[in-house]
């Protein structure tokens, strides 16, 4: 086992890790490669390689939160999967140290013949839990699953919902050391995901280390401090999350820009492709928008000169705390403009005793200019983390211009006179 300049082991250490994949064009080429691996006089390779991973060097200490970025095929699943030991590298090694939980493909290592609590019993051995622990903990797991009823009939009768709640409840509730998500947050349905994202969280202040693979930028900056950027099987940047994001992102708007690929879209969350995702507890009512007491969603502006209002209905379960509301303009390629959130103001949301709430934001004197943008609203959590809906592409503002500035915003300027001029 190798240490650090700070004496701690690494929770994961990765060193020139690849991994190789070989594909067959036809399922007996497979045979073949099988029947004559090597290469013999006048035989040939019948597979083509395809490296997922490429060298990789990595090291994460324990209680580190780290988020790994990179858009569809980029290895982000491949290099989670050699961590968790589920694949094997085709060059290099990975230690890890501790006793490691994997929300990978959700229930992927559930056997469909088998019952749930049979599946429970045996994901928790392979999770590492000795038979008295997994005693322990089984009644809590079946319970913060919610599929107690079901619990002794085979997983293959299960709905997708049920069967990723008892996966989840297994990888959260084996109290582990390392905790592997792979794009799992908004999994499942209102109260469910919330419970699971509130357990991560209490996970990450207890100091576990945490390896986050996630399409949503704005999760992983705000969970992560550190993140990893991978493009086709290497690191392109590891840092500050923060850094990391917003260089991907720039690389994402290029994508973008250049017409790149669909996946650069899915990254982004395009409006067209993405409608409305209520996945929590609480969900968003009705978004209006009223442009120069005009009430309309989709809304010619004056740039410098319009006033623009939105008005954001939604409903919450009470018992929870009161959810916060942010705000996105983004052009139609994705690339997003601004945005605003009530926590990121200190805005302390009111709502009624049953739970619903309407609140209002006030853009004066619009400062956007010349360009056609997209409204994203969203709800999120107390902490702003865990999304529950959003109305995405809700609106469309057409903002005109008198001048020629070029550019997406009129910056607040002054300008000043500082010439000396002698009078004789
Ligand atoms: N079992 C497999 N057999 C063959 N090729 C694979 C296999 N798993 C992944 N690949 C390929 O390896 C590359 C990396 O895939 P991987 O799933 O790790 O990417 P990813 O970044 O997780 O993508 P996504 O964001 O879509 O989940 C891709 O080109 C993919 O097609």
């Amino acid at each position: 086992m190798s240490f650090n300049v700070s004496g701690y082991a690494p929770a994961i250490n990765a060193v020139k890790l690849s991994k190789c994949y070989q594909l067959y064009q036809h399922p007996k080429d497979r045979l073949k490669q099988f029947l004559w691996p090597h290469k013999w006089w006048g035989s040939r390779q019948y597979f083509r390689e395809l490296w997922a991973l490429h060298a990789i060097d990595l090291m994460i200490m324990p209680g580190e939160v780290v988020g790994i970025v990179g858009q569809n095929g980029s290895g982000k699943s491949t290099l989670l999967q050699l961590v968790c030991g589920t694949s094997t590298p085709t060059g290099g090694e990975v230690q890890v140290n501790g006793r490691i939980a994997a929300l990978l493909e959700l229930g992927a290592g559930f056997n469909p013949e088998f019952t749930g609590r049979e599946n429970v019993l045996m994901s928790a051995a392979i999770m590492g839990l000795n038979q008295s622990e997994i005693a322990d903990r089984i009644e809590q797991i079946i319970d913060f699953s919610g599929v107690r009823d079901f619990i002794d009939q085979p997983v293959k009768t299960y709905s997708s919902g049920m069967y990723v709640r008892l996966a989840f409840s297994v990888a959260i509730n084996v109290d582990p050391d390392i905790l592997i998500i792979d794009e799992a947050l908004s999994v499942g349905d209102g109260a469910f995901a919330r419970k699971s994202f509130t357990r991560i969280m209490q996970m990450r202040d207890a100091g576990k280390t945490i390896l986050f693979c996630s399409h949503s930028l704005f999760q992983v900056e705000s969970l992560c401090a550190r993140a990893i950027w991978l493009n086709k099987g290497r690191i392109v940047l590891d840092g500050e999350s923060a850094q990391v994001v917003s260089a991907y992102q720039s690389f994402l708007d290029q994508c973008a820009t250049d017409s790149a690929t669909e996946a650069a879209f899915a990254d982004k969350n395009a409006p067209a492709q993405h409608p409305r995702h209520p996945t929590g507890s609480a969900h968003l009512d009705k978004v209006q928008l009223i442009a120069d007491n005009t009430d309309t969603l989709q809304a010619d502006i004056a740039s410098g000169q319009s006033s623009v209002q939105i008005n954001v209905s939604f409903v919450s379960d009470p018992a929870l705390p009161c959810p916060n509301i942010a705000m996105t303009l983004h052009t139609k390629e994705g690339r997003v403009i601004t945005s605003t959130a009530t926590w990121e103001d200190q805005f302390a949301i009111q709502r009624a005793p049953d739970g619903s709430g309407q609140i209002c934001l006030r853009l004066e004197q619009f400062p956007l200019l010349k360009g056609e943008y997209l409204v994203n609203i969203y709800l999120l959590c107390e902490r702003g983390l865990h999304l529950y809906d959003s109305a995405e592409a809700i609106a469309t503002l057409q903002v005109k211009q008198a001048g020629r500035l070029q550019g997406y915003f009129s910056i607040p300027h002054q300008w000043e006179n500082n010439t000396i001029i002698q009078h004789d």
